[in-house]
């Protein structure tokens, strides 16, 4: 084997300077403090608990990172930290971006084909694999449970003529192989979806075990007293690798307008057509969005959907107007409660 099989694109090469081949490693699992990497030695994989030395980059090393270590005084420590080709990242309470995963090729957007299934939602993960700059396909989950899963695919036709959509099921085997046939030998995926459409179940058929569930009690007892790590990366035995991250299962993660811009492309079409060009698209005379909404070729669901997008990523955009509008809020609700208790304080002395 070589760094290859461990997600290595050529890309990366440039980056690793005067060390050698052997100094490169990829963060597999990360516990807070330490992490685990994965090398390769003599063309064996070598795994190794590694620290980090105060780095150069204020940025700290994430899952799926490329990291150079080194022995220091006897420790195996990172010392440095290779750019990254692509990032997930999500929206800190400050507004600032903070780096999940790293250097990942395919998202997988998974949603169950029941009540679950929610273009809004679905509209929301595409910004964010548009913001990580990584190739999404949409997972349609429990093929088994419809008799026809084309009701689905058009839908998500609908939203990006050019996305694939895949109906699959783990209970039946439908649809995983074309799934498998989707990751490259170098290719890092990761699956984010909501709770429950069966992301455990498909890592578990990934991998060809249930690695999932049984992971924390075998973990444990290996690592002794360290802090368990949910944050792994795991090599696929088809080849190939998937990141599993409790933070990526989560939806409110950070994006800029342009993302949803270009996750938008028909209604931005749209609003080159109106009569002005700083039209709000909503009262102006010769608006084409007003209009696409009137002659049903614009969905009012896409559009209020791209409307809450646009306004989160505009916060996305600019920090300080993310915080002033979380002060704002916040005041609001203070304001609420002073004027409530006022009220009740009134109630009180009848
Ligand atoms: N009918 C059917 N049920 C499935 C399928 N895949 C998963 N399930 C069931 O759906 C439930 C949730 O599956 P998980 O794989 O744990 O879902 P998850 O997305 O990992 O959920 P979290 O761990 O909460 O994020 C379980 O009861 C699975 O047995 C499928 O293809 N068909
Ligand atoms: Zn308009």
């Amino acid at each position: 084997m070589d760094h290859r099989d461990l997600g290595l694109k050529h890309s990366i090469f440039q980056h690793i300077g005067e060390y050698s081949i052997e100094a490169l490693f990829r963060v597999s699992k990360d516990y807070g403090k330490k992490y685990g990497v994965i090398g390769v030695e003599k063309g064996e994989l070598i795994e190794r608990e590694v620290s980090r030395l105060q780095l150069e980059t204020d940025e700290r090393p994430v899952i799926g990172d490329w990291v150079i270590c080194q022995e220091l005084q006897g420790d195996d420590v990172i010392t440095e930290l290779l750019p990254r080709e692509t990032q997930l990242a999500r929206t800190r309470s400050s507004g600032t971006q903070q780096a999940i995963a790293a250097n990942i090729s395919h998202i997988f957007i998974t949603t169950s084909m029941n009540a679950e299934f929610n273009l809004n939602r679905l509209e929301r993960y595409l910004v964010l694999a548009k913001a990580s700059g990584v190739q999404p396909t949409v997972v349609l989950t429990k093929r088994d449970l419809v008799d026809d899963p084309s009701e689905y695919v058009n839908q998500i036709a609908q939203l990006d003529p050019s996305l694939l959509a895949l109906p699959v099921s783990t209970q039946t085997g439908e649809g995983l192989d074309e799934l498998l046939s989707l990751i490259q030998k170098t290719d890092t995926c990761v699956l984010i979806g909501s709770s429950g459409v069966g992301k455990s179940s498909l890592i578990n058929f990934l991998l060809g075990e249930e690695v999932l569930e049984t992971l924390d009690i075998s973990d444990e007892g290996a690592r002794g007293s360290h802090t368990t790590s949910n944050r792994f990366l795991f090599m696929l035995p088809t080849g190939g690798l998937i990141i599993d991250s409790p933070g990526l299962r989560q939806v409110g993660i950070g994006a800029s307008t342009k993302n949803v811009e270009e996750t938008f492309s028909d209604v931005e079409a749209l609003a080159d057509d109106c009569r002005y060009r700083n039209c709000t698209h909503e009262k102006e005379e010769g608006c084409a969005i007003q209009a696409a909404l009137a002659d049903g070729s614009l969905s009012p669901r896409r559009y209020k959907s791209y409307l809450k997008l646009m306004t989160e990523s505009r916060y996305a955009d600019n920090p300080e107007a993310f915080q002033r509008e979380r002060h704002r809020q916040w005041r609001q609700v203070t304001k609420n409660r002073k004027e409530k208790e006022k009220v009740l304080g009134r109630y009180k002395e009848f």
